[in-house]
């Protein structure tokens, strides 16, 4: 089956699925293919005008109906969402299943949607909205080669794809590139502050900042050079940016990355077995 005559339903319609959905539409998926479903309607209303997908405040109506289930709830909500679709859903053994929650192992899946099922986990995050998300993925033994290249073939549709070796990388991936996107955002809304707290206003500071990580992140995948290097090339000896980079090594920001990883890390295996 083509990737795009695939019948795709998203259990959820929260921040992930709007953004994964939002970036498969762009990429060319027929959103007559694409179906979401979400308790309140607010979020509904506003993807079947903006993107023409289906909706409905109906979970097994969606699931029944598709050949790919992606289930984007919260992970304390997974549990009874999964149980609520085996009863309800005809034939699950036949559907791919794919989660994008973080944390949940395929094993806990299996107890909660039967032995059968064909799984593959995606740890996605929100730059998909605008066709530069970064996806991991891992698969149970069950999912067929065309299954997976259908799924790489969706989630290269919002950004790039890397299939891990096991689930604890996916934890790793998670922590770093699914959680990524908030520490970038937390960085770049600091310099913004730093620039506002010398005298821009807000519109000028935020338009510094983002074209400056633009700038900096094309630079850094156009680049044959390690990060290190297009860093020093920066800092000019004697000069303003040796001085700003003092600051930030002084709070030893290799440490507060390395932390900020091993503790999203640390959630993602909790998780794991608290849901
Ligand atoms: N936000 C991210 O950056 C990100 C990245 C990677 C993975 N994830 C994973 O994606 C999943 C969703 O995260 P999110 O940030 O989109 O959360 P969210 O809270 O924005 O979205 C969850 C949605 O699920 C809906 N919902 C609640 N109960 C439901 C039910 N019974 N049936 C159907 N829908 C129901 C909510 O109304 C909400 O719209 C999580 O499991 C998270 O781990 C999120
Ligand atoms: N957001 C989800 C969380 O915070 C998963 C990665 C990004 O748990």
């Amino acid at each position: 089956m083509s990737t795009h005559s695939r019948n795709i339903a998203f259990i959820g319609a929260g921040n992930m699925t709007q953004s994964i959905v939002g970036g498969m539409v762009a990429s060319g998926y027929p959103a007559a293919a694409i179906s979401v479903s979400n308790p309140s309607t607010g979020k509904l209303e506003k993807m079947a005008s903006e993107l023409k997908v289906n909706t409905s405040q109906n979970n097994a109506e969606v699931a029944a109906q598709a050949d790919v289930i992606v289930l984007a709830v919260k992970p304390q909500l997974m549990a009874d969402v999964c149980a609520a679709l085996r009863n309800e859903v005809a034939n699950l053994s036949d559907k791919l299943i794919v989660t994008i929650a973080a944390g949940i192992r395929i094993e806990k899946y299996r107890q909660y949607l039967g032995d059968d099922i064909r799984m593959i986990r995606v740890m996605p995050n929100t730059p998909s909205l605008v066709g530069k998300g970064m996806s991991g993925l891992v698969a149970d033994n069950r999912v067929t080669d065309d299954d997976k290249n259908y799924i790489t073939e969706a989630f290269d549709g919002v950004g790039a794809t890397l299939w891990v070796a096991d689930e604890d990388e996916l934890d790793i991936l998670g922590a770093v590139a699914g959680s990524g996107p908030a520490y970038f955002f937390e960085f770049m809304a600091s310099l913004q502050k730093a620039a506002v707290k010398l005298g821009f206003d807000r519109d000028k500071a935020r338009t510094m900042v983002q074209q400056t990580a633009l700038g900096a992140a094309e630079m850094a995948i156009a680049s044959e050079l390690e990060l290190e290097d297009l860093r020093k090339q920066v800092t000019s000896k004697g000069g303003s940016t040796a001085k700003g980079i003092e600051q930030y090594q002084a709070y030893d920001i290799d440490k507060i990355s390395a932390d900020a990883v091993e503790a999203a890390v640390k959630r993602n295996q909790e998780m794991a077995k608290l849901f």
